[in-house]
């Protein structure tokens, strides 16, 4: 039996296990992953995110010192990037003291983000380029379709505009959308299904890549924020609801910055 210490946090309950491997010990099997993010038998949580010296991270050319987010999704895969994770693990440096700056970078395996505390102690992320992809593409879900906006947050989006005889509530999304045709997202798709209540003003659901639906996701609320934009919507902050809180974006051009609360809620040891 093996042993080790986690800490628990999440983003507008979009949660997360946090392990601390400063020196890239930690085997991230995919097996392992599943059994601490089962909500029965393990911990829970939508994702892994393993906090490591970028250094440690096969094929990293940047600064080796960086504190590197190594996320996992709950299913065992690995995400190029996690917009709550980003913050959470920004929150735990903070509170373990791996920083000494209310402002620093982190590495990702979207690239390299900068990440500021902001008012009333939420945390702002610099999320990088939200980029709008021209594509036809269509998503079905039980036996409704809708066209897709595909956006790339570094990783996949596809987002669905929601028309006024849609019900975003009464969506099921105990099963995964599909989509058409299959090649537009070879690597699978995180999909949002989204209201617009003003032009600042979104409501959204997600069916997350690796894990099913979740309560909240930032770079799906990043993605939404984006093709909302593209489509004339609004060029100011946008505020997005989710099931699991509130989540603001901001461009700068095409750079986005997403700000939201993120909290560790406490820490423990694991058997396995
Ligand atoms: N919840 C995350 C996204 C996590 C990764 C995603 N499931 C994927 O596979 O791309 C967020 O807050 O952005």
């Amino acid at each position: 039996m093996r042993r080790f210490s986690f800490h628990k946090g999440h983003g507008t309950r979009n949660d997360f296990i946090i392990l601390d491997d400063s020196y890239g010990m930690h085997d991230m099997h995919p097996e392992f992953i599943r059994a601490v993010c089962d909500r029965h038998a393990g911990i829970g949580a939508d994702g892994v995110i393993r906090v490591v010296r970028a250094g440690s991270i096969r094929d990293w050319t940047g600064d080796p010192h960086l504190w590197f987010m190594d996320y996992y999704n709950a299913d065992g895969s690995v995400a190029e990037m996690c917009g709550n994770g980003l913050r959470v693990f920004a929150r735990h440096l903070i509170n373990e003291q791996l920083v000494d700056a209310g402002a620093f970078d982190v590495a990702t395996r979207a690239g390299v983000k900068h990440v500021e505390v902001a008012r009333h102690g939420l945390i702002s992320t610099d999320i990088g380029r939200a980029l709008v992809l021209p594509d036809d593409v269509t998503v079905t879900l039980e036996d409704r379709s809708w066209p897709v906006v595909k956006v790339d947050v570094g990783n996949p989006h596809a987002v669905v505009f929601l028309t006024d005889s849609d019900v975003l509530e009464d969506l099921d999304l105990h099963r995964a959308p599909r989509w058409s045709p299959a090649e537009a997202y070879p690597q699978g798709v995180n999909v949002e299904f989204v209201r617009v209540d003003a032009p600042d003003a979104l409501t959204m659901r997600v069916h997350e890549r690796g894990v099913g639906e979740t309560l909240s996701c930032g770079t799906g609320v990043v993605a939404v924020a984006a093709a909302h934009r593209a489509r004339g919507g609004h060029e100011g902050p946008v505020t997005v609801r989710v099931p699991g809180g509130e989540l603001s974006v901001q461009f700068t051009g095409d750079e986005a910055r997403l700000t939201g609360p993120a909290v560790v809620i406490g820490r423990g040891e694991f058997w396995i």
